[in-house]
């Protein structure tokens, strides 16, 4: 009967989840290995055990082909057995699914491995993206050296992909259809299990874009002010290499000549941390302290011993930061090319915040440790870095001294924040737009590029520095195209990250709608037990459910909402639109004057 076989399915599903965690352990092991040291031999090497370990995947599979999981009364068991009848890139035939490993192996540490020459020192040809090309975008105000920059990195890291990724494309679409999807962009969109999810992005935007558009406006206009008019122009987009970093994603580094209120006191993390002597081990101690005050997870013992926090100087290995799981639950490590500067301190809460989902959901089954839409397990790291980065938690840790709000500096930490987390909307939502369309087939190889530019120039107001064509790829210069790394999952984290801090600087008391005293910009919910076990509540259930009851279990919302973004950002969208009106600065951009297509 019916109830014998569910009994059945629940023993034969415990065995398989212990067999898939061993599974994953070891392709985990074998990633590290080949991206903590990259070399023909660890990639091969993480190739052959990704091959073994697609063998024992479909063996698995085929085994759950024959219950009748869709007829069993319990939900987790049929979710659980739901999630393992998806095979995964593991159903193409060994010769594709080796191909396919070995185009985005390829892509990955050409990325990582990638120099460019010195813009002075022409013979100097050692410079990586971290630090030194990072580095670069951080400090530089020269236009012809940030312009060199850009070309030489989106030539190396962006143009020599472009046959690897087009061979990608091809692979992963097969893959997309032998799971029963019509093609990747499908794919990535069922990770977040509601039907209409691509509008819900579009409407996010619509939503954003006005608040968008008037920081645009203004920031045009101070680079305007500095460069001059022959290099920024009235109405048109701004030019992508001025704004303080390479994707032009996050534009902190021009904040210390664009800010509202120049004569305000400077509030320069970076050059206190280093004045104060901090390390990468200090930035990783001073996060791990912050969620214990909340009452979460101390990082174990094995997480310090097998981090790689700083970048090793007798080897290649990937830098872009990331954070593991090695689904034993005691192993969990950072791999990180630390900085000691704000960026990299929030950066640290990020991928800390990531190690934290992962503690709180170890005791779950293998197949539900993973974030309720991967979304979310992108937006832990960043709510924590909210309260961080206030003033109030600022002058806790000594970070910044002296006096207390008024009205200009409130202005000045709004559009601080604000160049970091609304101007990264446009460029996260671009990056999948074009990757989606780029699945679908709506943009082919010949026009890889224009495509990419023209959704540059229409939804984020940047323009390519110099005039491009179709033997670039500027697309791949960006580390999750190369990585075949899924980006809408930090669209959704910088627009949920403020639901979620509203919803814990509520519970810790430190925000009360219309209260005055209890703004939503001085939040920190350092050391409230109350917000960190409602916190910890909702991370503990990983995916095991649909992410709307997560989300309605920390905030009381179901939906995805832009209303926590809008409301903290709301002072700031007011001095715009009257410091704009103040310039009469033309809002938004007319088409660029640059070829690219
Ligand atoms: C820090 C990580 C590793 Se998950 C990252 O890739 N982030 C964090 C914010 C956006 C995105 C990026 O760097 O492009
Ligand atoms: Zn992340």
């Amino acid at each position: 009967d019916l109830e014998a076989l569910e009994q059945e399915g629940r023993e034969y599903i415990a065995h398989l989840d212990r067999r898939a965690g061993a599974r994953k352990n070891a392709a985990s092991l074998a990633e590290w290995a080949y991206t903590s040291n990259i070399t023909e031999a660890n990639e091969e090497r993480r190739i052959q055990v990704q091959l073994e370990l697609s063998k024992q995947e479909k063996q698995a599979w085929s085994e759950t082909k024959m219950y009748r999981w869709q007829d069993f009364q319990d939900f987790s068991l049929r979710r659980m057995f739901k999630k393992y009848s998806q095979l995964g890139v593991a159903a193409l035939p060994d010769d594709k699914y080796k191909l396919l490993m070995q185009c985005v192996s390829g892509m990955e540490s050409n990325y990582a491995t990638s120099k460019i020459c010195d813009y002075k020192n022409t013979s100097k040809c050692d410079l990586a993206l971290e630090p030194e090309i990072t580095e670069i975008f951080a400090k530089s105000q020269d236009p012809e050296e940030l312009k060199h920059a850009w070309v030489e990195w989106h030539r190396a890291a962006g143009a020599r992909a472009r046959q690897n990724f087009t061979q990608y494309v091809q692979l992963d679409n097969e893959a997309a259809k032998l799971n029963g999807f019509k093609d990747v962009a499908d794919w990535w969109l069922s990770e977040y299990e509601v039907p209409d999810f691509e509008q819900q992005l579009a409407k996010l935007w619509e939503d954003v874009k006005p608040l968008y558009q008037q920081l645009h406006a203004y920031v045009r206009k101070r680079l305007r002010d500095k460069y001059g008019e022959n290099v920024v122009s009235a109405k048109g987009p701004i030019p992508a290499h001025l704004l303080g970093n390479m994707w032009a994603q996050t534009w902190n580094n021009i904040e210390s000549f664009t800010r509202p209120y120049p004569d305000k006191k400077e509030i320069d993390i970076t050059k206190t941390m280093r004045d104060e002597n901090y390390t990468p081990l200090k930035m990783f101690q001073m996060s791990d302290e912050f969620f214990r005050s909340l009452n979460l997870t101390a990082m174990p013992e094995k997480f310090w011993k097998n981090s790689i926090i700083e970048k090793p100087t007798d080897r290649e290995i990937v830098c872009h930061a990331s954070a593991w799981d090695f689904y034993d639950g005691e192993d969990f490590r950072i791999k990180m090319c630390t900085t000691v500067d704000m960026e990299h301190l929030r950066v640290v809460h990020h991928e800390m915040g990531h190690i934290q989902y992962y503690l709180q959901y170890r005791d779950m089954p293998v197949i539900f440790r993973a974030g309720a839409n991967p979304g979310f397990h992108e937006a832990v790291g960043d709510t924590i870095a909210l309260s961080v980065s206030s003033p109030k938690h600022l002058r806790r840790v000594g970070l910044i001294s002296g006096d207390a709000e008024d009205e200009q500096t409130e202005i000045n930490q709004l559009y601080k924040m604000g160049i970091d987390k609304i101007v990264f909307l446009p460029f996260a939502y671009v990056l999948d737009l074009f990757r989606y369309s780029v699945f679908r087939g709506t943009t082919t190889p010949d026009d890889y590029n224009c495509h990419y530019w023209r959704l540059r120039d229409e939804l984020q107001g940047v323009e390519p520095p110099v005039n491009r064509t179709e033997e670039d790829f500027d697309a791949a210069a960006k580390y999750h195209v190369s990585a075949d790394v899924e980006y809408a999952r930090y669209y959704v984290s910088f627009i949920i990250q403020f639901q979620f801090h509203r919803a814990l600087c509520q519970l810790a008391g430190e925000y009360v709608p219309e209260d005055l005293t209890k703004k939503l910009v001085d939040c920190d919910i350092y050391q409230s037990v109350n917000a960190g076990n409602a916190l910890s509540n909702m991370l503990k259930m990983g995916s095991s459910k649909p992410w709307p009851d997560a989300m309605e279990a920390l905030t009381g919302q179901r939906a995805m909402k832009a209303d926590g973004l809008l409301e903290y950002f709301r002072p700031l969208h007011e001095w715009l639109q009257a410091e704009n009106q103040r310039t009469g600065e033309y809002i938004g951009w007319e088409p660029s004057k640059m070829q690219y297509c």
